[in-house]
């Protein structure tokens, strides 16, 4: 049996959970890893995450020596890196894409699997390609591949991305640390995680300004090496246990949550009723005993992130009235609504935006998560839900949470996760007893 995750609603989460490095931070720290062609680079409060062991098997497959424990990795990329990042872990991860831009700085070349779609929609990755095109490379796709090339170093140069696409800021502020001049990159993506990964390219030597704003410019160095660097907290975590507090009216200190890097969901959660007090390390979070519906719409930092949206969803199932949700980020992050409704979630959607009625009486009930973050919605609704939610398809939590059942059982949830059909009928029967 594949494994489930099984919640009886009804407890109030109380006591203090403590959030990881930032998952959407260190999978481009770690790609970057690849410009250093001397020294190692040693990376801190790494997530245990399937994401970050799959695009530590790139790094190997590329060559890199890539050592991970404790929460911290090494990596020695000061070897001749091999060039092509094969489909089996592009599928894997899309992020594995982001070996791209070091790839074809340090040496002239890059072959990388095309993506393709996924649950949240088509994810081109068109920009990239301008980038580098822009900087002098020659890109060509055929066979299920893009082969990158360039004679000579990458030059420096100007480009406006058509979106703030967080992975084409990234990849094309990675190749051009080491293009010949300057690069200016106009309409970037101004997330956290952005100012992450150019704090660390400045720490292995590179010349990068403006990280956070709406324009970067990078000066093209002529070497880069290793650095060490401290993962910023996952802002995405922190913001699905803040969710997790409110939806049931509890109180839950959300250590190394950062407000500034939150201000948009804390904001809308602030409309809902929810209350928040900075303490030290982190953020103190008081759930109402009513929550008042809002609209929402998602858009690129600091604007409302798509990656909450799923969360926030389960949180206005549980407001007094009606809401509306809208996605601009993806063109199909819609699919957990199905699952919201086999729970008694009134949902509509219509065209990019969906309507909530709420309070729905939201019943236990077999779910299936769709994406990383409608695991941790449809966990979330289990938290109110009348009687036993079941939530499959746990490979999508694994790329983005670290005990995310063991830490909502710390705050109190009545929550397992299982791996059989015995485990699942004796967690049922004991928690059958409890009620
Ligand atoms: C590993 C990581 O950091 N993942 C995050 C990153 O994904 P990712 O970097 O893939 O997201 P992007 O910001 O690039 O994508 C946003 C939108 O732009 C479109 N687009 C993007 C690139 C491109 O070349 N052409 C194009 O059309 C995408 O299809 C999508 O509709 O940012 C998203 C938006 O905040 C988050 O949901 C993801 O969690
Ligand atoms: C969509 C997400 O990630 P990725 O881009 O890695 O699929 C996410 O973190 O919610």
């Amino acid at each position: 049996m594949l494994e489930k995750i099984i919640v009886r609603g009804g407890q109030r989460l109380k006591g203090t959970v403590k959030v990881e490095g930032a998952k959407n931070a260190v999978l481009p720290v770690i790609a970057a890893t690849l410009l250093a062609s001397k020294g190692k680079c040693e990376i801190l409060d790494v997530p245990e995450l399937s994401d970050v062991y799959t695009i530590n098997e790139v790094l190997r497959y590329l060559n890199a020596d890539v050592d991970f424990a404790n929460n911290r990795i090494t990596v020695d990329a000061t070897r001749e890196l091999h060039t092509e990042a094969p489909f089996e872990y592009v599928r894997k991860m899309r992020a594995s894409v982001l070996v791209m831009g070091s790839l074809l700085a340090r040496n002239g070349k890059a072959q990388i699997a095309l993506p393709g779609g996924c649950a949240i929609g088509s994810r081109p990755i068109d920009q990239h390609l301008k980038g580098f095109e822009a900087m002098g490379a020659k890109v060509k796709v055929g066979n299920g591949y893009i082969d990158a090339e360039v004679d000579g170093r990458l030059q420096g140069a100007k480009i406006y991305l058509d979106f703030p696409s967080v992975g084409a800021t990234e990849n094309i502020m990675m190749a051009a640390t080491l293009a010949e001049g300057t690069t200016i990159i106009e309409n970037v993506a101004k997330e956290p995680e952005i100012v992450d990964l150019a704090n660390f390219l400045n720490s292995m030597g590179a010349k990068v300004r403006g990280a956070g704003t709406g324009t970067i410019k990078i000066e093209g160095v002529t070497e880069l090496h290793g650095c060490k660097h401290h993962i910023i907290p996952d802002r995405i975590e922190a913001g699905t246990f803040m969710v997790a507090a409110a939806i049931t009216g509890g109180d839950v200190i959300v250590e190394g949550a950062v407000p500034e890097h939150s201000s948009s969901l804390i904001a809308k959660m602030e409309e809902m009723g929810v209350k928040f007090e900075e303490v030290e390390n982190g953020l103190r979070v008081i759930g109402p005993d009513k929550l008042k519906p809002i609209d929402i719409k998602t858009m690129p930092h600091p604007g409302f992130p798509t990656d909450m949206q799923s969360q926030m969803m389960s949180l206005l199932l549980a407001a007094e009235g009606t809401s509306m949700i809208t996605e601009t980020v993806f063109e199909n992050r819609f699919m957990h609504v199905e699952e919201f409704r086999r729970m008694n979630g009134d949902i509509k959607i219509e065209g990019r935006s969906v309507v909530i009625n709420g309070p729905s009486d939201l019943q236990g009930a077999e779910v299936a998560a769709t994406d990383l973050r409608a695991a941790a919605a449809l966990t979330l609704a289990g938290l109110i839900a009348d009687g036993y939610t079941r939530v499959t398809e746990l490979k999508h939590l694994d790329r983005g949470y670290v005990n995310f059942h063991n830490k909502l059982a710390a705050l109190g949830a009545d929550i397992e996760r299982v791996s059989s059909m015995e485990q699942e009928q004796t967690v049922i029967m004991e928690q059958m007893k409890e009620a």
